[in-house]
């Protein structure tokens, strides 16, 4: 039987995450310390035995060099990789490139915390999670998953925001359980799904 695997990680720290400004699209590079994350995070799937049939990421630098650091760790740098913005971050509008803390100054925590973690209210000019799910969804069902069921071992490198949204679908998640589920940068969680595509077991490689 095949083990239906599906990997979600999120990218490793990037320059604008060390700088505190809002990233969306925009396209920093890892840092020193996001380049660490990634080799660790692919020292733990191997250490976890887990190799790969298939990739995909995001249009953006910090999830496609963080996947190549994985891939180079398992020893698989060559493996069929998709890239597709349908992965990509959430697009943070008029707030990318914006301090966060200066954000917080000038419209206040919570509006701040609901433009970044609620599921239905977009920040100025920008997607919301649900906006962000409206584009992942489609691409997750129609180009990862039947993979996964088919017995591919799937691994996705994308971001926060586009995985919380994947997340929320694959962990049933409500709007206000959303809302509290923060990702932490370059840390594999591994699923393993039953044939009706819902989560059969669930890993967390923190710490
Ligand atoms: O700035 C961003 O694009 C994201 C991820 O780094 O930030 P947040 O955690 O605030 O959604």
């Amino acid at each position: 039987m095949s083990e239906r695997l599906l990997v979600l990680v999120r990218h490793g720290q990037s320059e604008w995450n060390l700088k505190n400004l809002f990233t969306g699209w925009k396209d920093p590079d890892l840092t020193e310390q996001g380049v660490s994350e990634a080799k660790e995070a692919g020292r733990k799937l191997k250490a976890h035995g887990l190799t790969f049939d298939v990739a995909f990421t995001s249009e953006l630098t910090r999830a496609q060099h963080t996947l190549k650091l994985i891939l180079d760790e398992l020893g698989q740098p060559g493996l069929p990789t998709s890239r597709n913005l349908a992965l990509n971050e959430r697009d943070y509008g008029d707030l990318s490139g914006l301090n966060k803390d200066d954000a917080r100054a000038k419209w206040g925590e919570e509006q701040v915390h609901v433009w970044r973690r609620s599921y239905d209210v977009p920040p100025p000019g920008g997607e919301s999670l649900k906006d962000t799910l409206a584009r992942a969804l489609p691409y997750y069902v129609q180009e990862i998953l039947p993979g996964v069921l088919r017995g591919q071992r799937t691994l996705v490198a994308a971001h926060g925001n586009s995985l919380r949204a994947l997340i929320m679908v694959l962990e049933k998640l409500t709007p206000e359980g959303i809302l509290k589920r923060e990702l932490a940068t370059g840390v594999p969680i591994i699923y393993r799904l039953k044939a009706d595509s819902t989560v059969e077991s669930k890993l967390d490689l923190a710490g």
